[in-house]
């Protein structure tokens, strides 16, 4: 499989009444398409700045990030913002939704937006229709944002998030705001997605949401520690897979 990410000694530092703060020193690791890749760390160690780095929503102080081939630090804002809408998903801890719109209009706004494909309004519909469907919100699709559950509109971000075949989906914290059932309908979500290709890197404190990834990169203070594959053996319950992934933490200190 192709590297859908690349990033080179990526550095990230904040200035402040300066005051230099060294958030990411030297980050080195690769994506390959197909993959799903959970960052963990403490609190303050550069998980969400590294996302933000890698995805163009922050501009890194040295290194690179290749992104399906292009150092995105060589696009202009255009390219940059147009790469972002077209081939990048992103969901969030805080699911941004639009107030005075159904959930299928929000899934449908970056179709909307997208001059990528000539898709017909009802194509695109169609298509926000079948990702409804996948992650079993298809009955909430007329439903005001306030009339679904966190669980549902966290699904319905997904979709969103799915609606113009983004290479790479990138998701902050997505089951920060939910309570455990609804995590799980998220990630079982998210897994079903990867295991049809989709290629995710996700940031979480959560072992038992990373241990549904294939990969788990440990950071701490802006230094990758520690990678964790996954055990491949398909009759792991998902309790074995998170027992593991914990000794692993725990002995990196966590
Ligand atoms: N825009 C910013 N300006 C200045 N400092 C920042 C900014 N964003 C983050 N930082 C600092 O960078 C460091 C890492 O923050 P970051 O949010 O990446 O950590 P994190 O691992 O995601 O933490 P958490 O798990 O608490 O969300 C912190 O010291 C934070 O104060």
């Amino acid at each position: 499989m192709a590297n859908i990410l690349e990033v080179k000694d990526l550095c990230k530092t904040y200035v402040i009444d300066k005051r230099q703060n060294n958030v990411l020193r030297n980050v080195n690791f690769e994506v390959e398409e197909g993959d799903m890749v959970a960052i963990m760390g403490p609190s303050g160690s550069g998980k969400s700045t590294l996302l933000y780095s890698v995805s163009g929503m922050d501009v890194p102080t040295s290194g690179t990030v290749c992104f399906a081939g292009r150092d995105i630090a060589k696009l202009s804002q255009t390219e940059l913002a147009k790469v972002r809408l077209d081939e990048m998903g992103f969901i969030f801890q805080q699911m941004y939704m639009m107030k005075n719109l159904t959930i299928l209009d929000n899934i449908l706004l970056p179709a909307m937006e997208s001059k990528k494909d000539e898709r017909s309004r009802a194509e695109k519909v169609a298509f926000a229709e079948e990702l409804m469907r996948k992650l079993s919100i298809i009955e909430v699709a007329d439903n005001d944002i306030n009339e679904v559950s966190g669980g549902q509109l966290q699904r319905a971000c997904i979709c969103r998030s799915m609606v113009n075949h983004p290479k790479l989906l990138f998701a902050d914290e997505p089951t920060g705001a939910l309570n455990r059932a609804a995590s799980t309908e998220v990630m079982d979500a998210l897994g079903k997605l990867n295991r049809e290709g989709t290629t995710i890197m996700m940031v979480t404190h959560d072992a038992k949401v990373a241990s549904r990834c294939k990969r788990v990169l440990y950071i701490l203070d802006g230094t990758i520690k520690g990678e964790y594959k996954a055990p491949e053996d398909e009759n792991l319950s998902d309790a074995d897979r998170e027992r593991r992934l914990q000794n692993w933490l725990l002995d990196l200190g966590w």
